[in-house]
């Protein structure tokens, strides 16, 4: 079931020398499918969120053509508050979620139900689900403010998850983040995407998009140059000319095709690699 459709998104910031920041833009979400949205620094891939989540044009001014669907309905007809609770948005930055209001993880977590007017006894039912789910009970009474990185990054995804969204963009969760904080997210957004939830995400970490994507899409320059699913994308040498990155199978798997064209299926991560090299040792 489609979810949300992009017509021919176009978009110019309102102080940006009469340059387009996205340019045609089409693609088709799915309802329960992870995409990942890769490309280099600038591409346009945090503007492409701005719209999915009616931050363009609700909040940034500027000019947007084409149209941007969500369950059929045009992004500029969306009521903010319902496309809130119908989208859950998680910032690269975790420090910059956090509201500031509140004095424990626990409240910070129910702020948003609270927000709505969720009876008091549900909203205690939920956050303790949530801070099971997560595991994040040690943090449940501290101050936001006192945590470290990786932790409020976990607690902003409480915060979102909590609201039950169907969808959730998510924009770079990881890259203030170490291995380990990495992995603890990488978790909650395989959790959120075996409970159905429909996911956009931006990433750097191509190893990672290539074990938990369904589809990709490659930006540059404000266009999607290439899009499809995962193994199809990641395994393109195409997608290095846009300065996006490959996983380090894709990179060895190319480089053995340069040097003997038997190697002709590229893989995308660790055991693809491993069958591939050995049915080529076997050839
Ligand atoms: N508020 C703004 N006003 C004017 N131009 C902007 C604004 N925000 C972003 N841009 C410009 O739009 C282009 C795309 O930026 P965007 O942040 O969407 O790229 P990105 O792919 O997310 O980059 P990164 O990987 O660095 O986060 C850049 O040229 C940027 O300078």
């Amino acid at each position: 079931m489609e979810l949300i459709r992009a017509k021919n998104i176009n978009y110019k910031y309102p102080i940006n020398d009469g340059q387009s920041t996205l340019k045609n833009v089409n693609f088709s979400i799915q309802k329960g499918e992870l995409y990942s949205i890769i490309g280099k620094n600038g591409a346009g891939k945090t503007t492409l969120c701005n719209v999915i989540r009616g931050f363009i044009p609700h909040f940034h001014r500027g000019e947007l053509g084409g149209e941007l669907l969500i369950e059929g309905k045009d992004i500029r007809e969306w009521d903010m508050s319902d496309l809130a609770s119908k989208i859950g948005f998680i910032f690269q930055n975790p420090f910059t979620q956090i509201s500031g209001v509140k004095d424990t993880v626990f409240d910070e977590i129910a702020y948003g139900l609270e927000n709505l007017g969720v009876e008091i006894d549900d909203i205690k039912k939920r956050v303790e689900q949530i801070i099971d789910l997560l595991g994040i009970g040690d943090l449940a009474d501290k101050n936001p403010y006192e945590l470290s990185g990786g932790q409020k990054q976990r607690v902003a995804f409480a915060a979102v998850i909590v609201m039950d969204p169907d969808i959730l963009v998510i924009d770079e969760p990881t890259s203030q983040l170490d291995p380990k904080g990495t992995k603890d997210i990488f978790e909650i957004i395989k959790f959120l995407k075996e409970k159905g939830k429909t996911i956009i995400l931006v990433e750097h970490k191509l190893e990672l998009i290539a074990e938990h994507s369904d589809y990709v899409f490659v930006m540059d320059d404000g266009e999607i140059m290439l899009d499809g699913k995962v193994d199809e994308v990641l395994s393109m040498p195409k997608v290095l000319d846009y300065d996006a990155g490959l996983p380090q199978y894709a990179l060895l798997g190319i480089e053995m095709n340069r040097k003997d064209p038997d190697f002709n299926q590229i893989p995308i991560n660790k055991s693809q690699a491993e069958l591939e090299i050995n049915k080529w040792l076997q050839r």
